[in-house]
Formats: structure tokens, sequence, C-alpha cells
């Protein structure tokens, strides 16, 4: 099975598995840029960039797909970052949708305590790709089913 990638800028790194039974792709800084700039052209000489406690920024990949109907990919963290660094990503897992052609972006966030360096080529999420139903359509009905659960949630049941 294959899904097609595209380098975006020359520099990109393409997404790699670290080992065969790996979820993830890992996914490598190309640069990053603040939230509000996340369509600037590539910066050619991007190095490394700091992330202080609590700050944000969107880590760009240069690295797009094409993505079948049937699939989504997901941005998740990794684990060494967060549990070394404090490093996350906020809006974990982020959703790659099947009909995005653009940058694979990566909105980290600095959730420890000291001043965090994030430099080029540093892999600092990984991808995941997944079935998703994209023929599934959502029917309004005005009474569901009864179920054990009920409308109970949120720890209802107890620890
Ligand atoms: O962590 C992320 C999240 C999203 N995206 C890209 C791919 C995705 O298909 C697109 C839109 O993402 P999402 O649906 O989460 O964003 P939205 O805020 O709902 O924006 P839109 O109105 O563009 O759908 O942005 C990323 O590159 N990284």
């Amino acid at each position: 099975m294959y899904v097609k990638v595209k380098k975006l800028h020359p520099q990109a790194i393409l997404p790699q598995r670290q080992t065969t039974g790996s979820s993830g792709f890992d996914l490598h800084v190309l640069d990053a840029v603040t939230w509000d700039c996340a369509r600037a052209p590539y910066d050619d000489h991007f190095t490394s960039i700091t992330i202080c406690p609590g700050d944000r920024i969107l880590v760009r990949t240069g690295i797009a797909l094409q993505l079948e109907l049937g699939m989504e990919g997901q941005v998740r963290p990794r684990s060494g970052l967060a549990l070394r660094h404090g490093i996350t990503l906020l809006n974990t897992p982020g959703t790659i949708d099947a009909d995005y052609r653009g940058d694979i972006g990566l909105i980290l966030i600095n959730l420890g305590q000291q001043p965090v360096e994030i430099g080029k080529g540093e892999r600092v999420g990984q991808l995941v790709i997944q079935p998703v139903w994209h023929q599934l359509q959502l029917v309004e009905i005005e009474e569901l089913e009864l179920t054990q659960r009920g409308t109970g949630g949120f720890g209802h049941t107890g620890v």
C-alpha cells in the first residue's frame, strides 16, 4: 500500500518510520513561524528556534501528502520530547484531511519550565495514517436507542 508524498522544498526531509513496527512516520522540522504566518514563504536560512515556556509555534515540514478517500493523517507528539522537555503538540492529534495538499504543520507548545531549542531537521512529531469512513453520513432522528449507560459519562462509573 502506498501514499504519495511531495517535498514542497528541496531541504524537506521525507517522513520515515524508525523501525518496521513503528505506527508513525517521524516528521522533521523545515522551518518555524508564528501562527499568523502559516502561509509565508519558507525560510531557507532557518537553523533553529527557541520556544519559551508556555509559547507555541508552527513548525513546517515542507511535506505534503496525497491521501486517498478512506484515509486521514494524524500528527502526534513524540514521547521523548514530551518527557524530557515538555514539548508537545497543542492540538494532538492534529488532523490531516484526505483532501489537504498543503504543508504538514505541527503546532508545538512548550509545557516545560525551561526554554527549548528546536533545530532544523529535528524530529518533533509523527504522522500516523488511519482509516476513515468518508462515505458515512449523519442522519437526524427524533429518538436514540436506549442503552445501559444512557447519558452517564465523565467518570459516572467511579474510579
Ligand atoms: O496539526 C495540524 C492540523 C491541521 N493541519 C492541516 C491539515 C488539515 O487538513 C488542515 C485543516 O486542519 P483542521 O481541520 O484541524 O483545521 P481547522 O481549524 O478546522 O481549519 P479549516 O477551516 O482549514 O479546516 O490543516 C496541519 O497541517 N497540522
